[in-house]
């Protein structure tokens, strides 16, 4: 049962951090960070190199135990909730050359499902193979993964998440080193998601694609500078401090363009 005291909010959303501390010795990189990622949205996390954003993912995932805080899924512990959770890790952090066929590496993604035992050999490959031909890759399905195009592996890994069918997706830096089409075939992918009710939580690098990709943010760098709507938080003032003023007039006239400034948190 959630935790009665949390608050509605915390227990609505697929993913909510409160008080985060994620520390290399003793060095705070993200600092007492609270965020809720509302429900169905499409949220970015955005900030500068070394801003934390991936520590807070690897914090949020268990994947580093450095951390002090609370982070909750639908209000509960995320070890309860992994079979609702679906990553799609850095494509670089990835070992490629490890032997394994595209469509295992997808069906790899159902083992985390606690009733894998209940499908057959041939429900894994219908479910790997009807994820792959959402991604437009299922006449790859029995290459080896290591011969794919960097845009390849990145969709590949994008299937593996589909077929969780999780209820929240984190995924790390989804277009970096991808060309545009496979961008756009991603986001296309994404949007779907978000329209069918999924949340997906995104570490984003490109500040141009905000607005066009995302409808709610959180600014950090080390410590939240803000979080919310799109259009109320990605704003010059917020920007400049999330880059440390870095950000010329120039390329902040690009990014939010005559959108006038209404505030945020
Ligand atoms: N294992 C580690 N040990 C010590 N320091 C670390 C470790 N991992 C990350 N750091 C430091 O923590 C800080 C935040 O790093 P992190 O990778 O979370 O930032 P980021 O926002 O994801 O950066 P980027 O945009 O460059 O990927 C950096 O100063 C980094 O050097």
């Amino acid at each position: 049962m959630p935790d009665p005291r949390l608050a509605r909010e915390v227990i609505a959303s697929p993913f909510a951090i409160q008080g985060l501390t994620v520390s290399y010795d003793h060095r705070p990189v993200v600092h007492s960070v609270d965020f809720v990622v509302p429900p169905g949205s499409m949220t970015a996390i955005v900030g500068p190199n070394g801003a934390g954003k991936s520590s807070l993912l690897k914090a949020a995932l268990g994947i580093t135990r450095r951390l002090t805080g609370e982070v909750r899924v639908f209000g509960r512990p995320i070890e309860q909730m992994s079979r609702h959770v679906a990553f799609v890790p850095q494509r670089n952090s990835v070992d490629w050359d490890f032997p394994a066929r595209v469509i295992d590496v997808v069906a790899m993604g159902l083992f985390r499902d606690l009733r894998w035992w209940q499908f057959s050999g041939r429900d894994h490959r219908r479910r790997a193979m009807e994820s792959l031909g959402r991604v437009g890759m299922e006449a790859f399905a029995d290459r080896q993964i290591g011969q794919l195009s960097g845009g390849q592996q990145q969709r590949v890994f994008l299937a593996r998440a589909l077929v969780q069918e999780a209820d929240l997706t984190i995924l790390d830096e989804p277009f970096a080193g991808v060309d545009a089409a496979t961008e756009t075939a991603i986001v296309e992918v994404l949007k779907s998601l978000r329209d069918e009710g999924r949340t997906l939580l995104c570490v984003h690098h490109d500040l141009s694609t905000v607005r066009d990709y995302f409808d709610h943010v959180l600014l950090l760098n080390v410590r939240r500078i803000a979080a919310g709507p799109v259009a109320e938080v990605f704003v010059e003032r917020h920007l400049q401090a999330t880059y440390g003023g870095r950000l010329s007039p120039v390329q902040l006239a690009r990014l939010v363009g005559s959108a006038a400034e209404v505030g945020g948190r």
